[in-house]
């Protein structure tokens, strides 16, 4: 006997679906990934619409932050799991439904394949690529069909995949973070993200680990000097690195006559007694704003950018050379706001509030509830249309991918929907040149035994070299332990698991002997039998990549040695062409 406000949502959705669709929906069973500003407005669509067997992975907990948008949540539940409370709350509208929680990440390994594998499909309401590409790697090689859906403001995007039917997640290069010139945040900075930018990068440099890609390495040596005493005293820090930065280095700056024009005026140096002199009153435009949205004085800039240095010397001591730059971590905040602006005063570009700093300094476009309602809809409708596709192909069903944009672009839709596209061949992560393996232990296997007696003994490579997120873990040259590999950060008899691979971890085999390379899935199978697999692994798909990749390449170059004879051909020809006519 199901419950009266159960019975009665029933059978209005049954009106609307139909009865086998409805039955399709009750049966199903889903994961949803991620209980924040989309997941809350999905689960409890999905309950709401019949859905009864769900589980919920979320790794965070409720903050205060959360509840203008995730309207599941209440103040009582601020530092309760996401995940815990939103299936709390939405077993309260269906009192039935079955929904199991899980407070942890799903890159966990407690999430790998076999989790995968118990559901229907997998819907996605996540806020981050990296989550997501797992997420899309996991389901690929589940062979699940996954819902992917986002929001940033007032746009948003929702998109079904299916292994081999549809673009995955990765087909497509995503579009990296807006770059700077070197020098525009080095020595000319003209807009306030460009000193926000340089400040982010000096906290890295002041108070996290050695790092040559920070921005302002070169300064590394001269904040060392500031930091080499065993009892730094914090404030005397702040204010030597606040001499070196806002004032010796703002003059020899202004030197630097080429640099300067009519135009763009040299920078103006600026001591920490004159900053402290300089206590302007808020402006009548401020007065009804709240304290983190009014400009600061520069004096109060002066002394908070010294108060911060004192803080991490304080309460963070042990922290420093670990610490990297969060806009959610108050000091690093402050030091990066007051930095920016004083950085700011010496180019003669308007200061920021702090709220403005922290919306720059984190990239944040504010998440819009409405926004997230449309999209987790849209998920919902979506799904309805991959369960009534499964076992056929996609193509035939009528999922698509919807963006939901705001200002409306033409003809007034919000909603736009456009055809799902076929997967890119070339695919890092899909594509066909991707070999599957299934390894017993992902603790027992070594990285040098893949390499040899699966990467070369069975792919074909003739001196393969493997990278895992972009990093090189073995590497031929390097094939025993040993000081010279452990130079080199190497460690042919460490395990994969050591190496921090999953089931579901991605590698890339490049052969250094032929010249081709290959993606290679990996996935853990604890029942793998001895017998046929003495090895400890089995290539399932893709034993022929290799060949196939050195196949191509050697066509490649046939085409480009033609190419390169045809022309010298044509030049030939043309020369022979001139020396005729000079002859006549
Ligand atoms: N790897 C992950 N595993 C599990 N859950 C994740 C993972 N990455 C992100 N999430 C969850 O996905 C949800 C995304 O929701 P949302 O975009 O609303 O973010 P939020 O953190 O709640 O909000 P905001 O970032 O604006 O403060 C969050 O609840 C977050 O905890
Ligand atoms: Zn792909």
């Amino acid at each position: 006997m199901v419950s009266e406000v159960t019975a009665a949502g029933d059978a209005a959705v049954k009106a609307v679906l139909g009865e086998e669709r409805f039955a399709t929906v009750q049966n199903s069973k889903l994961l949803v990934v991620g209980a924040g500003g989309i997941g809350c407005e999905l689960l409890k669509n999905l309950v709401l619409t019949g859905f009864r067997n769900i589980e919920v992975v979320d790794l965070d907990t409720i903050d205060v932050s959360n509840l203008n948008r995730q309207f599941l949540f209440r103040r009582i539940h601020v530092d309760r799991p996401k995940s815990v409370v939103a299936a709390e709350a939405v077993r309260q509208f269906r009192p039935e439904a079955e929904i199991i929680s899980h407070h942890g990440n799903v890159k966990d390994a407690e999430f790998g394949l076999e989790f995968i594998a118990k559901f229907d499909v997998v819907v996605n309401a996540l806020d981050n690529l990296e989550a997501r590409r797992h997420v899309n790697r996991l389901c690929l090689a589940a062979e699940k069909p996954l819902l992917e859906a986002g929001s940033t403001g007032h746009l948003g995007q929702v998109t079904v995949i299916r292994k081999g039917d549809t673009e995955c997640f990765e087909c497509q290069a995503k579009p990296s973070q807006k770059v700077y010139p070197y020098c525009t945040i080095r020595s000319t900075p003209e807009k306030p993200v460009h000193c926000l930018t340089w400040a982010k990068n000096l906290f890295d440099l002041c108070f996290g680990p050695e790092d040559e890609s920070n921005l302002l390495a070169d300064l590394a040596a001269d904040m060392r000097k500031f930091q080499a005493q065993e009892s730094v005293d914090g404030e005397d820090a702040g204010k030597r690195i606040f001499a070196h930065l806002f004032e010796e280095d703002i003059r020899k700056q202004a030197e630097l006559e080429d640099l300067w024009s009519d135009q763009r005026p040299p920078p103006g140096p600026l001591s920490y007694e004159e900053a402290l002199k300089k206590n302007e009153c808020p402006t009548d435009a401020d007065k009804d704003k709240l304290e983190t949205q009014k400009v600061p004085s520069v004096a109060g800039d002066a002394k908070g950018f010294v108060a911060s240095v004192a803080k991490m010397y304080g309460e963070r001591r042990d922290l420093i050379g670990q610490s990297s730059f969060s806009k959610d971590d108050p000091i690093a905040m402050d030091f990066v706001h007051c930095a920016a602006n004083l950085r700011m005063q010496n180019y003669r570009i308007p200061r920021l509030s702090r709220w403005d700093a922290q919306s720059i300094a984190g990239s944040i476009i504010p998440a819009v509830a409405s926004t997230n309602a449309i999209v987790a809809g849209l998920e919902v409708v979506q799904l309805l249309h991959v369960l009534q596709s499964l076992g056929k192909p996609m193509k035939e069903s009528r999922a698509r991918t919807v963006w939901v944009r705001f200002p409306e672009p033409s003809r007034k839709k919000i909603l736009q929907p456009s055809s799902l596209h076929s997967p890119n061949p070339d695919c890092f992560v899909c594509g066909s040149r991707t070999a599957r393996v299934a390894l017993r232990s992902l603790e027992d296997c070594k990285i040098a035994a893949l390499a040899k007696g699966c990467i070369q003994g069975q792919l074909g490579a003739h001196k393969p070299a493997l990278y895992a997120n972009g990093s090189c873990i073995f590497d031929p040259e390097y094939p025993e332990p040993g000081p010279e590999a452990e130079e080199e950060g190497l460690h042919p008899d460490w395990s994969l698991a050591q190496w921090g691979l999953s089931s579901g971890s991605l590698l890339q085999v490049e052969d250094e002997g032929q010249g081709w390379s290959i993606n290679l899935a990996i996935r853990e199978e604890p029942d793998l039998d001895e017998q046929p697999f003495p090895g400890g692994f089995k290539v399932e798909a893709g034993a022929g990549a290799g060949e196939e990749a050195a196949k191509d390449l050697a066509e490649k170059k046939r085409k480009a040695e033609a190419d390169a004879q045809e022309a010298s051909a044509a030049k030939k020809a043309a020369l022979d062409a001139n020396t005729v006519a000079l002859d006549d």
